[in-house]
């Protein structure tokens, strides 16, 4: 996925300044940046949640556009909100299926929209088992699950529909260490499956354990990509406050 010289503006605020981007296949890009850089901003015009004043969006090389979520959706892009988007008293299977559930056979059943539990039911395990995620049964409502577990839904979901890019926006916030450790298990996983991902976050350890490549965003814009294998998480914060200019870099810290 590209985007090149992405604006938006409400009113008197510009919170995209221009921005470029690149997410390239096989790889976790981590989107960084301080408070109000822009982040959120950039993520909602390249699934869809906002529509940009001006600037262009590429998927594999062909110009796309979308005018909602859904539209984005279609299209192969999949988001994970921070805020736990699963139906608690719904089951694991049914969270999966959600909004795209399967319908039995047959004009009768597609007509009065009759659900096809059990295909559900095994589609949803063989996902889960592909993903190596531990779960005694996919009929469990999600609220029996732990906050992790929940999460663990959400970005499992988002990888069984995404066909181009998983984006996940701050997945860990919500989670203790070892939920949090899980969840990154299962974005590798997911990118090892060939999704590329996009991980917007503010916790560094997270970014620098899992991402391939760094995106710092700073007053709207891309201000600089970066190595993690090269660059220390110190060095990495003053890029993004801007205490250290991306000319100041030596050119391995700088992920091409
Ligand atoms: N719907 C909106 N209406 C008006 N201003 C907005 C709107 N959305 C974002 N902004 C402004 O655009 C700027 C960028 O905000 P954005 O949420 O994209 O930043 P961010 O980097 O994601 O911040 P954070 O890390 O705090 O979530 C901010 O100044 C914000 O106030």
């Amino acid at each position: 996925m590209e985007a090149r010289g992405l604006v938006k503006r409400y009113g008197q605020v510009t919170a995209i300044n221009g921005a470029d981007f690149e997410l390239r296949p096989g790889e976790i890009l981590a989107v960084i940046g301080d408070n109000g850089a822009g982040k959120s901003s950039m993520i909602k015009a390249l699934s869809g949640a906002v529509v940009p004043d001006e600037g262009q969006i590429f998927l594999d090389g062909q110009l796309v556009s979308f005018r909602s979520p859904i539209d984005a959706r279609r299209q192969g892009i999949e988001t994970v909100y921070q805020d736990l988007a699963v139906a608690p008293a719904m089951t694991i299977a049914e969270n999966l299926f959600l909004g795209r559930e399967i319908l039995k056979a047959g004009p009768i059943a597609k007509l009065l929209r009759i659900v096809d539990k059990k295909k559900m039911h095994e589609e949803a395990v063989r996902h889960m088992q592909g993903l190596q995620f531990a779960i005694k049964s996919m009929s469990q409502p999600v609220e029996t699950l732990s906050g992790g577990q929940r999460q663990g839904v959400a970005v499992a979901r988002s990888a069984a529909f995404a066909r181009h890019v998983v984006i996940m926006d701050e997945p860990t916030a919500a989670l203790g260490v070892r939920e949090g450790n899980m969840v990154l298990d299962l974005i590798r996983k997911v990118r090892d499956g060939g999704l590329p991902v996009i991980l917007i976050s503010h916790n560094m350890p997270h970014v620098f354990e899992i991402a391939d490549r760094i995106h710092v965003h700073r007053m709207g814009q891309r201000a600089a990509l970066l190595n993690p294998k090269q660059i220390s998480m110190a060095d990495t914060v003053s890029v993004m406050t801007g205490a250290l200019k991306p000319d100041q870099l030596s050119a391995e810290m700088l992920a091409h």
